[in-house]
Protein backbone atom coordinates (compact mmCIF):
# COMPACT_ATOMS: atom_id res chain seq x y z
CA UNK A 1 0.00 0.00 0.00
CA UNK A 2 1.06 3.34 -0.96
CA UNK A 3 0.51 6.67 0.63
CA UNK A 4 1.39 9.82 -0.69
CA UNK A 5 1.85 12.84 2.37
CA UNK A 6 1.74 16.88 1.53
CA UNK A 7 4.06 18.66 3.73
CA UNK A 8 7.20 16.61 5.37
CA UNK A 9 6.57 19.20 8.18
CA UNK A 10 6.90 19.36 11.89
CA UNK A 11 3.27 16.69 12.06
CA UNK A 12 4.08 15.49 8.58
CA UNK A 13 7.29 13.31 9.51
CA UNK A 14 6.13 13.62 13.55
CA UNK A 15 3.32 12.34 13.31
CA UNK A 16 1.49 11.22 10.25
CA UNK A 17 4.19 9.63 8.28
CA UNK A 18 5.30 7.68 11.34
CA UNK A 19 1.74 6.30 11.77
CA UNK A 20 1.12 5.84 8.19
CA UNK A 21 4.65 3.91 8.11
CA UNK A 22 4.20 1.73 11.32
CA UNK A 23 0.76 0.72 9.58
CA UNK A 24 2.76 -0.54 6.27
CA UNK A 25 2.38 1.87 3.76
CA UNK A 26 5.53 3.04 1.87
CA UNK A 27 5.05 6.68 2.33
CA UNK A 28 6.25 9.47 -0.07
CA UNK A 29 6.39 12.86 0.83
CA UNK A 30 5.29 16.00 -1.18
CA UNK A 31 7.09 19.35 -0.36
CA UNK A 32 8.23 22.78 -1.61
CA UNK A 33 11.22 22.41 0.99
CA UNK A 34 14.24 21.21 -1.38
CA UNK A 35 16.37 20.68 1.83
CA UNK A 36 13.79 18.35 3.01
CA UNK A 37 13.10 16.47 -0.14
CA UNK A 38 16.98 15.77 -0.92
CA UNK A 39 17.47 14.58 2.46
CA UNK A 40 14.33 12.25 2.37
CA UNK A 41 15.22 10.96 -1.09
CA UNK A 42 19.09 10.18 -0.41
CA UNK A 43 18.20 8.49 3.22
CA UNK A 44 14.98 7.22 2.63
CA UNK A 45 14.46 7.26 6.77
CA UNK A 46 13.99 9.64 9.61
CA UNK A 47 14.29 9.80 13.32
CA UNK A 48 11.23 10.49 15.67
CA UNK A 49 11.95 11.37 19.20
CA UNK A 50 9.75 11.66 22.12
CA UNK A 51 9.40 14.66 24.74
CA UNK A 52 9.86 12.45 27.72
CA UNK A 53 12.35 11.60 30.26
CA UNK A 54 14.35 8.57 28.70
CA UNK A 55 13.88 10.23 24.82
CA UNK A 56 12.08 7.26 23.29
CA UNK A 57 13.35 7.29 19.57
CA UNK A 58 12.09 5.44 16.66
CA UNK A 59 13.38 5.25 12.86
CA UNK A 60 10.76 5.76 10.25
CA UNK A 61 12.22 3.57 7.49
CA UNK A 62 11.04 3.05 3.64
CA UNK A 63 9.86 6.65 3.06
CA UNK A 64 11.07 8.95 0.37
CA UNK A 65 9.85 12.20 -1.38
CA UNK A 66 9.49 14.43 -4.12
CA UNK A 67 9.45 17.90 -5.10
CA UNK A 68 5.82 19.14 -4.68
CA UNK A 69 6.75 22.26 -7.56
CA UNK A 70 7.13 20.14 -9.87
CA UNK A 71 3.39 19.48 -11.20
CA UNK A 72 3.85 16.28 -13.42
CA UNK A 73 5.10 14.44 -10.68
CA UNK A 74 2.84 15.15 -7.99
CA UNK A 75 0.24 14.15 -10.49
CA UNK A 76 2.12 11.17 -11.04
CA UNK A 77 1.71 10.06 -7.40
CA UNK A 78 -1.47 10.59 -6.75
CA UNK A 79 -2.06 8.56 -9.57
CA UNK A 80 -0.71 5.73 -8.31
CA UNK A 81 -0.78 5.65 -4.65
CA UNK A 82 -3.22 4.27 -2.11
CA UNK A 83 -4.23 6.86 -0.30
CA UNK A 84 -3.14 10.84 0.51
CA UNK A 85 -2.81 12.86 3.62
CA UNK A 86 -2.18 16.53 3.63
CA UNK A 87 -0.39 18.33 6.96
CA UNK A 88 0.74 21.70 4.90
CA UNK A 89 -1.55 24.22 6.95
CA UNK A 90 -5.23 25.31 5.71
CA UNK A 91 -4.49 28.21 3.77
CA UNK A 92 -2.29 25.96 1.39
CA UNK A 93 -4.88 23.48 0.58
CA UNK A 94 -5.66 25.45 -2.48
CA UNK A 95 -1.77 25.05 -3.42
CA UNK A 96 -1.46 21.81 -3.43
CA UNK A 97 -5.28 21.11 -5.29
CA UNK A 98 -4.07 21.41 -9.13
CA UNK A 99 -1.73 18.63 -8.91
CA UNK A 100 -4.33 16.30 -6.96
CA UNK A 101 -6.90 17.51 -9.50
CA UNK A 102 -4.62 16.19 -12.00
CA UNK A 103 -3.74 13.49 -11.00
CA UNK A 104 -7.44 12.36 -10.26
CA UNK A 105 -7.74 13.27 -13.95
CA UNK A 106 -4.96 10.54 -14.70
CA UNK A 107 -6.34 7.81 -12.59
CA UNK A 108 -9.83 8.76 -14.48
CA UNK A 109 -8.04 8.05 -17.96
CA UNK A 110 -6.04 5.01 -16.45
CA UNK A 111 -9.36 2.84 -17.50
CA UNK A 112 -8.24 0.32 -15.69
CA UNK A 113 -9.98 -0.66 -12.48
CA UNK A 114 -10.64 1.89 -10.81
CA UNK A 115 -10.01 1.36 -6.91
CA UNK A 116 -10.91 4.01 -4.51
CA UNK A 117 -8.67 6.88 -3.21
CA UNK A 118 -8.73 8.56 0.10
CA UNK A 119 -7.91 12.13 0.54
CA UNK A 120 -7.61 13.13 4.28
CA UNK A 121 -6.50 16.78 5.12
CA UNK A 122 -5.03 16.32 9.01
CA UNK A 123 -5.01 20.08 9.13
CA UNK A 124 -6.01 22.12 12.55
CA UNK A 125 -9.62 23.22 10.80
CA UNK A 126 -13.65 22.33 10.67
CA UNK A 127 -13.91 20.14 7.41
CA UNK A 128 -10.30 20.92 6.21
CA UNK A 129 -10.66 17.53 3.99
CA UNK A 130 -14.28 19.12 2.54
CA UNK A 131 -12.36 22.59 1.95
CA UNK A 132 -9.70 20.40 0.24
CA UNK A 133 -11.94 18.70 -1.95
CA UNK A 134 -13.40 22.28 -2.84
CA UNK A 135 -10.37 23.20 -3.96
CA UNK A 136 -9.80 20.26 -5.91
CA UNK A 137 -13.16 20.29 -7.36
CA UNK A 138 -13.20 24.01 -8.79
CA UNK A 139 -10.65 22.28 -11.17
CA UNK A 140 -11.75 19.31 -12.56
CA UNK A 141 -13.91 19.31 -15.50
CA UNK A 142 -17.99 17.38 -15.31
CA UNK A 143 -16.26 13.60 -16.59
CA UNK A 144 -13.59 14.07 -13.65
CA UNK A 145 -15.96 15.18 -11.15
CA UNK A 146 -18.28 12.64 -12.08
CA UNK A 147 -15.23 10.13 -11.63
CA UNK A 148 -14.50 11.61 -8.10
CA UNK A 149 -18.16 11.64 -7.11
CA UNK A 150 -17.77 7.37 -7.54
CA UNK A 151 -13.98 6.92 -6.45
CA UNK A 152 -12.96 9.67 -4.09
CA UNK A 153 -13.78 10.22 -0.79
CA UNK A 154 -13.04 13.30 1.12
CA UNK A 155 -13.37 12.04 5.10
CA UNK A 156 -12.31 14.92 7.46
CA UNK A 157 -10.22 14.54 10.47
CA UNK A 158 -9.31 15.91 13.92
CA UNK A 159 -5.40 15.75 14.52
CA UNK A 160 -3.87 16.60 17.83
CA UNK A 161 -0.09 16.19 18.63
CA UNK A 162 1.98 18.88 20.15
CA UNK A 163 5.25 19.33 17.49
CA UNK A 164 7.04 22.26 17.97
CA UNK A 165 9.72 23.65 16.07
CA UNK A 166 12.66 21.91 15.29
CA UNK A 167 16.33 22.77 15.72
CA UNK A 168 18.28 19.62 15.05
CA UNK A 169 21.53 19.59 13.26
CA UNK A 170 19.73 16.43 10.98
CA UNK A 171 16.80 18.55 9.37
CA UNK A 172 14.61 15.23 9.24
CA UNK A 173 15.14 14.71 12.96
CA UNK A 174 11.92 15.61 14.56
CA UNK A 175 10.76 15.94 18.55
CA UNK A 176 7.41 15.06 19.41
CA UNK A 177 5.06 14.81 22.57
CA UNK A 178 4.14 11.03 23.34
CA UNK A 179 0.63 11.95 22.92
CA UNK A 180 -1.46 11.84 19.61
CA UNK A 181 -4.64 11.58 18.48
CA UNK A 182 -5.97 10.89 14.80
CA UNK A 183 -9.56 10.74 14.59
CA UNK A 184 -11.46 10.10 11.17
CA UNK A 185 -15.20 10.47 10.00
CA UNK A 186 -15.89 7.26 8.95
CA UNK A 187 -18.94 8.09 7.52
CA UNK A 188 -17.60 9.51 4.40
CA UNK A 189 -15.19 6.26 3.46
CA UNK A 190 -15.70 3.46 1.40
CA UNK A 191 -17.42 0.84 3.37
CA UNK A 192 -14.11 -1.52 2.40
CA UNK A 193 -11.34 0.91 3.58
CA UNK A 194 -9.21 -1.28 5.89
CA UNK A 195 -8.22 0.74 8.77
CA UNK A 196 -5.23 2.13 9.76
CA UNK A 197 -3.88 1.34 13.15
CA UNK A 198 -3.40 3.92 15.82
CA UNK A 199 -6.23 6.00 13.90
CA UNK A 200 -9.71 6.38 15.70
CA UNK A 201 -12.75 5.79 13.42
CA UNK A 202 -16.69 7.51 14.11
CA UNK A 203 -19.56 8.43 12.71
CA UNK A 204 -20.06 11.80 13.54
CA UNK A 205 -16.48 14.51 13.52
CA UNK A 206 -18.01 17.03 14.88
CA UNK A 207 -17.86 16.83 18.80
CA UNK A 208 -14.40 15.57 18.67
CA UNK A 209 -12.78 18.08 15.70
CA UNK A 210 -14.81 20.81 18.30
CA UNK A 211 -14.16 19.67 21.43
CA UNK A 212 -10.04 19.14 20.00
CA UNK A 213 -9.59 22.58 18.39
CA UNK A 214 -11.78 24.72 21.03
CA UNK A 215 -10.08 23.35 23.99
CA UNK A 216 -5.82 22.14 22.83
CA UNK A 217 -6.14 25.11 20.08
CA UNK A 218 -7.98 27.81 21.87
CA UNK A 219 -5.96 27.28 25.07
CA UNK A 220 -2.86 26.83 22.92
CA UNK A 221 -3.21 30.46 21.51
CA UNK A 222 -4.48 32.33 24.16
CA UNK A 223 -1.14 31.15 26.26
CA UNK A 224 0.72 32.40 22.83
CA UNK A 225 -1.11 35.62 22.68
CA UNK A 226 -0.90 36.12 26.15
CA UNK A 227 2.44 35.28 26.72
CA UNK A 228 3.12 36.88 24.04
CA UNK A 229 1.84 40.21 25.89
CA UNK A 230 4.03 39.46 29.00
CA UNK A 231 7.01 39.66 27.04
CA UNK A 232 7.76 35.86 27.13
CA UNK A 233 9.13 33.60 24.26
CA UNK A 234 7.56 30.08 25.37
CA UNK A 235 4.39 28.59 25.87
CA UNK A 236 6.15 26.78 29.13
CA UNK A 237 7.28 30.23 30.28
CA UNK A 238 3.99 31.61 29.46
CA UNK A 239 1.76 29.26 31.58
CA UNK A 240 4.24 28.82 34.35
CA UNK A 241 2.88 32.24 34.91
CA UNK A 242 -0.13 32.29 36.91
CA UNK A 243 -1.52 35.80 35.33
CA UNK A 244 -1.37 33.53 31.92
CA UNK A 245 -2.16 30.11 33.11
CA UNK A 246 -5.90 31.68 34.31
CA UNK A 247 -6.97 33.53 31.36
CA UNK A 248 -6.28 30.19 29.29
CA UNK A 249 -8.05 28.45 32.32
CA UNK A 250 -11.14 31.04 31.91
CA UNK A 251 -11.03 30.52 28.30
CA UNK A 252 -11.40 27.05 28.51
CA UNK A 253 -14.02 27.00 30.96
CA UNK A 254 -15.91 29.39 28.55
CA UNK A 255 -15.35 27.07 25.67
CA UNK A 256 -15.38 23.87 27.82
CA UNK A 257 -19.44 25.38 28.76
CA UNK A 258 -20.43 25.44 24.89
CA UNK A 259 -18.88 22.02 24.23
CA UNK A 260 -20.75 20.27 27.09
CA UNK A 261 -23.91 21.85 26.07
CA UNK A 262 -23.40 21.13 22.28
CA UNK A 263 -22.42 17.60 22.26
CA UNK A 264 -23.87 16.74 25.99
CA UNK A 265 -20.36 15.74 26.97
CA UNK A 266 -20.48 15.09 31.44
CA UNK A 267 -18.71 18.28 32.50
CA UNK A 268 -17.00 16.11 34.81
CA UNK A 269 -14.72 14.29 32.12
CA UNK A 270 -14.50 17.27 30.33
CA UNK A 271 -12.96 18.92 33.37
CA UNK A 272 -10.70 16.29 33.51
CA UNK A 273 -9.14 16.35 29.19
CA UNK A 274 -9.12 20.30 30.10
CA UNK A 275 -6.68 19.14 32.77
CA UNK A 276 -4.95 17.07 30.49
CA UNK A 277 -4.36 19.31 27.86
CA UNK A 278 -3.00 21.92 30.15
CA UNK A 279 -0.43 19.10 31.53
CA UNK A 280 0.19 18.76 27.75
CA UNK A 281 1.37 21.96 26.82
CA UNK A 282 3.54 22.09 30.32
CA UNK A 283 5.78 19.22 29.15
CA UNK A 284 9.09 20.32 30.31
CA UNK A 285 11.02 18.28 27.78
CA UNK A 286 9.34 20.14 25.06
CA UNK A 287 10.12 23.96 24.25
CA UNK A 288 7.19 25.63 22.15
CA UNK A 289 7.55 28.95 20.89
CA UNK A 290 4.86 31.60 21.08
CA UNK A 291 5.40 33.05 17.89
CA UNK A 292 4.89 29.10 16.29
CA UNK A 293 1.69 28.54 18.51
CA UNK A 294 0.40 32.15 17.88
CA UNK A 295 1.71 32.05 13.68
CA UNK A 296 -1.65 33.19 11.67
CA UNK A 297 -3.00 35.34 14.03
CA UNK A 298 -5.71 36.19 11.34
CA UNK A 299 -6.57 32.69 10.73
CA UNK A 300 -6.91 32.00 14.48
CA UNK A 301 -8.95 35.07 14.24
CA UNK A 302 -11.45 33.76 11.28
CA UNK A 303 -15.08 33.36 12.26
CA UNK A 304 -14.74 29.22 12.09
CA UNK A 305 -11.47 29.07 14.30
CA UNK A 306 -10.94 28.65 17.73
CA UNK A 307 -11.56 32.02 19.26
CA UNK A 308 -14.40 34.03 17.13
CA UNK A 309 -16.59 30.14 17.16
CA UNK A 310 -16.44 29.14 20.49
CA UNK A 311 -17.01 32.79 21.87
CA UNK A 312 -20.29 33.74 19.81
CA UNK A 313 -21.83 30.14 20.51
CA UNK A 314 -21.23 30.91 24.42
CA UNK A 315 -22.21 34.75 23.77
CA UNK A 316 -25.39 33.41 22.19
CA UNK A 317 -26.33 30.73 25.38
CA UNK A 318 -25.79 33.97 27.71
CA UNK A 319 -22.07 32.44 28.45
CA UNK A 320 -19.62 34.82 29.67
CA UNK A 321 -16.64 35.28 27.17
CA UNK A 322 -14.77 37.94 29.10
CA UNK A 323 -11.44 35.27 28.68
CA UNK A 324 -11.98 34.63 24.85
CA UNK A 325 -12.38 38.24 24.67
CA UNK A 326 -9.20 38.84 26.33
CA UNK A 327 -7.38 36.68 24.22
CA UNK A 328 -8.67 38.11 20.69
CA UNK A 329 -7.62 41.61 21.82
CA UNK A 330 -3.90 39.80 23.00
CA UNK A 331 -4.04 38.58 19.30
CA UNK A 332 -4.15 42.04 17.84
CA UNK A 333 -0.83 42.66 20.38
CA UNK A 334 0.81 39.98 18.02
CA UNK A 335 3.42 42.16 16.56
CA UNK A 336 5.30 39.51 15.10
CA UNK A 337 7.55 40.86 11.89
CA UNK A 338 7.93 37.64 10.18
CA UNK A 339 4.75 36.58 10.13
CA UNK A 340 2.81 37.64 7.32
CA UNK A 341 -0.57 37.42 8.90
CA UNK A 342 0.68 39.19 11.86
CA UNK A 343 1.81 42.22 9.86
CA UNK A 344 -1.23 42.51 7.99
CA UNK A 345 -2.82 42.73 11.09
CA UNK A 346 -0.78 45.02 12.62
CA UNK A 347 -0.95 47.38 9.42
CA UNK A 348 -4.73 47.46 8.98
CA UNK A 349 -4.85 48.23 13.25
CA UNK A 350 -2.60 51.04 12.08
CA UNK A 351 -4.75 52.25 9.71
CA UNK A 352 -7.65 52.16 10.93
CA UNK A 353 -7.84 51.08 14.66
CA UNK A 354 -8.05 48.00 16.75
CA UNK A 355 -12.44 47.65 16.85
CA UNK A 356 -12.23 48.33 12.53
CA UNK A 357 -9.35 45.87 12.50
CA UNK A 358 -11.09 42.74 14.80
CA UNK A 359 -14.40 43.23 12.73
CA UNK A 360 -13.03 42.74 9.22
CA UNK A 361 -11.17 39.59 10.66
CA UNK A 362 -13.38 37.97 12.99
CA UNK A 363 -16.52 39.44 11.04
CA UNK A 364 -18.41 40.41 14.03
CA UNK A 365 -20.05 43.85 13.70
CA UNK A 366 -18.49 46.72 15.68
CA UNK A 367 -20.99 47.23 17.86
CA UNK A 368 -21.79 43.28 19.22
CA UNK A 369 -20.90 42.78 23.14
CA UNK A 370 -18.44 40.00 22.26
CA UNK A 371 -16.26 43.05 20.13
CA UNK A 372 -17.02 45.69 22.58
CA UNK A 373 -15.29 43.23 25.12
CA UNK A 374 -12.35 42.32 22.95
CA UNK A 375 -11.94 46.28 22.39
CA UNK A 376 -12.07 47.37 25.95
CA UNK A 377 -9.16 44.60 27.01
CA UNK A 378 -7.14 45.51 24.20
CA UNK A 379 -6.85 49.10 25.73
CA UNK A 380 -5.97 47.92 29.03
CA UNK A 381 -3.42 45.74 27.92
N1 LIG B 1 2.78 21.08 14.77
C1 LIG B 1 1.73 20.74 15.47
O1 LIG B 1 1.77 20.66 16.72
C2 LIG B 1 0.42 20.41 14.78
C3 LIG B 1 -0.47 19.52 15.42
C4 LIG B 1 -1.68 19.23 14.82
C5 LIG B 1 -1.99 19.78 13.59
N2 LIG B 1 -1.09 20.62 12.99
C6 LIG B 1 -1.46 21.14 11.68
O2 LIG B 1 -0.67 20.50 10.70
C7 LIG B 1 -0.43 21.38 9.62
C8 LIG B 1 1.08 21.50 9.42
O3 LIG B 1 1.66 22.03 10.59
P1 LIG B 1 3.19 21.85 10.92
O4 LIG B 1 3.38 22.30 12.32
O5 LIG B 1 3.65 20.49 10.52
O6 LIG B 1 3.83 22.94 9.92
P2 LIG B 1 5.23 22.88 9.17
O7 LIG B 1 5.46 24.25 8.66
O8 LIG B 1 6.25 22.23 10.02
O9 LIG B 1 4.94 21.89 7.94
C9 LIG B 1 4.25 22.26 6.78
C10 LIG B 1 5.03 21.73 5.59
O10 LIG B 1 4.26 21.95 4.41
C11 LIG B 1 5.18 22.25 3.39
N3 LIG B 1 4.49 22.89 2.26
C12 LIG B 1 4.15 24.19 2.10
N4 LIG B 1 3.59 24.37 0.89
C13 LIG B 1 3.55 23.15 0.29
C14 LIG B 1 3.08 22.70 -0.96
N5 LIG B 1 2.51 23.53 -1.86
N6 LIG B 1 3.21 21.39 -1.27
C15 LIG B 1 3.77 20.54 -0.37
N7 LIG B 1 4.24 20.91 0.83
C16 LIG B 1 4.12 22.21 1.16
C17 LIG B 1 6.22 23.15 4.06
O11 LIG B 1 7.42 23.24 3.31
C18 LIG B 1 6.40 22.41 5.38
O12 LIG B 1 7.43 21.46 5.32
C19 LIG B 1 -1.11 22.70 10.00
O13 LIG B 1 -2.41 22.73 9.46
C20 LIG B 1 -1.19 22.63 11.51
O14 LIG B 1 -2.25 23.38 12.03
C21 LIG B 1 0.11 20.94 13.55
O1 LIG C 1 -1.04 24.67 13.99
P1 LIG C 1 -1.86 25.91 14.30
O2 LIG C 1 -1.19 27.15 13.85
O3 LIG C 1 -3.28 25.77 13.87
O4 LIG C 1 -1.93 25.98 15.90
C1 LIG C 1 -0.75 26.04 16.66
C2 LIG C 1 -0.78 24.97 17.74
O5 LIG C 1 -1.83 25.24 18.63
C3 LIG C 1 -0.98 23.58 17.14
O6 LIG C 1 -0.06 23.30 16.14
C4 LIG C 1 -0.94 22.50 18.23
O7 LIG C 1 0.38 22.28 18.63
C5 LIG C 1 -1.56 21.22 17.73
O8 LIG C 1 -2.80 21.45 17.16
C6 LIG C 1 -1.66 20.17 18.80
O9 LIG C 1 -2.39 19.10 18.32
Amino acid sequence: MKALHFGAGNIGRGFIGLLLSRAGYEVTFSDVNQELVHALQERGRYTVELANESKDEETVSGVTAIDGRDLQRVAEAVAETDLVTTAVGVGVLKHIAPGIAKGLEQRRQAGTVHKPLHIIACENAIGGSTQLKEHVYALLDEQARAFADEYVYFPNSAVDRIVPIQNHADPLHVQVEPFYEWVVDRSQMAPAFKPINGVVYVHDLEPYIERKLFTVNTGHCVAAYIGYVHGYDTIQQAIADEKVKSVVYGALQETGQVLVQRFGFNPEEHEQYIVKILGRFVNPYLTDEVTRVGRSPLRKLSPNDRLVRPALLAYAEGIPVTHLATGMAAACKFDVSDDPEAVELQSLIRERDVAAALSHYTGIEEGHPVLVEAVKQYHQM
